[in-house]
């Protein structure tokens, strides 16, 4: 549960979630930053609410009340952008300016605000309310999202914050930003978890919206520049995208030898699907299923042959 104000402050950042008592997302038991706003479009992401930089409105009709009983939203709305839909409401996504007036006034919560503004203290309060849980496990805070690195500026003071305060951090990013924020976030994190999706850049730009070099490029100048920074590589392995020995070898082929690096698979799943319904998107990759684990444990396998014990 995120405490946070809504005011728009310079010095804050937008966040969609806190969630803890992660283990899959860096070492030990973790708390998971989610920072809003990606510049990439993945066609599978899982978190859809992650992409777009500011608040944005998610309406889940299956919690709606209905307009005979409640009229809350309809009567308070400014810009005149939800209409009636049979006992149930439309929003008009043109009209809506994102205001939090209807979420705010929803009784049954069937509508609610994907982020919020807040300073680093807020975040790292309620980050320290699990250290005994860090401290035991070897764990901390991970920035995730989204794209940590389109909010370096408050990616880095509050990472500066977390080590003040002895969190061990971690990040997971796509890396695609300028290198000098890339530089500037990650010289305080512990480790790294650097999605590489694929080596085909043309593929890469039909599936996510941009290119891989700038991605590759920053993933080379990581290595060079925190050689002691222990960075897991994953790739999502999504069917009809990447999801063929070929694509795997050729990651593999790219990382190989680099000391710091160990390499991870992630199986495609489609736990974010309905949030994609909740905030009026399509979700593109309605006909593909999620991965076979024996497909999935064949690719793990040639991983396995490839990179021995660093995988
Ligand atoms: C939501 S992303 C946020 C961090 C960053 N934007 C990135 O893509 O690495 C966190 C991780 O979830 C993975 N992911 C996203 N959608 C997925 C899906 N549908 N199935 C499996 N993994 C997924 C990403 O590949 C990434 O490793
Ligand atoms: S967020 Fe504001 S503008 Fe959008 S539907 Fe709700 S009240 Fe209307
Ligand atoms: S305020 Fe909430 S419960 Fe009431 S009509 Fe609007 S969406 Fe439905
Ligand atoms: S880069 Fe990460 S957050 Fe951005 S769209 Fe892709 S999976 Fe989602």
């Amino acid at each position: 549960m995120i405490e946070a104000t809504n005011g728009i402050n310079k010095k804050n950042g937008i966040i969609f979630n806190i969630q803890r008592y992660s283990v899959h997302d860096g070492p030990g038991i973790r708390s998971i930053v989610f920072l809003k706003g990606c510049p990439l479009t993945c066609q599978w992401c899982a978190n859809p609410e992650s992409q777009h930089r500011q608040p944005e409105l998610a309406y889940n009709d299956y919690k709606c009340i209905g307009t005979s009983e409640c009229q809350y939203c309809l009567t308070i709305c400014p810009a005149g952008a939800i209409q009636k839909n049979q006992d149930k409401i439309r929003i008009d996504r043109k009209l809506c300016t994102n205001c939090d007036l209807c979420a705010d006034s929803c009784p049954s919560k069937a509508l609610n605000m994907y982020g919020k503004s807040m300073s680093v203290n807020e975040v790292l309060d309620t980050v320290e309310q699990d250290s005994i849980f860090y401290s035991r496990s070897g764990g901390g805070m991970t920035l995730s999202g989204g794209e940590p690195l389109l909010q370096a500026d408050f990616a880095t003071e509050l990472l500066k914050e977390a080590k003040r305060r002895r969190i061990n951090t971690t990040i997971e990013t796509c890396g695609y930003a300028d290198w000098e924020k890339v530089e500037q976030v990650c010289q305080y994190v512990d480790n790294i978890l650097f999605d590489i999706k694929s080596m085909n850049s043309n593929k890469h730009k039909e599936f996510t919206g941009v290119p891989n070099e700038k991605i590759l490029d920053n993933f080379q100048r990581l290595c060079n520049r925190f050689p002691n920074t222990p960075i897991t590589v994953r790739t999502p392995v999504i069917p009809g995208f990447n999801d063929t020995e070929q694509d795997i070898v050729a990651i593999l082929n790219f990382i190989k030898g680099i000391p710091q690096v160990r390499y991870e698979l992630l199986g495609y799943h489609r736990l974010g699907e309905p949030k994609y319904i909740y905030l009026g998107k399509d979700y593109l990759l309605s006909g593909v299923k999620p991965m076979a684990e024996d497909r999935l444990a064949v690719l793990k396998k040639l991983v396995q042959e490839h990179l021995g014990d660093k995988h």
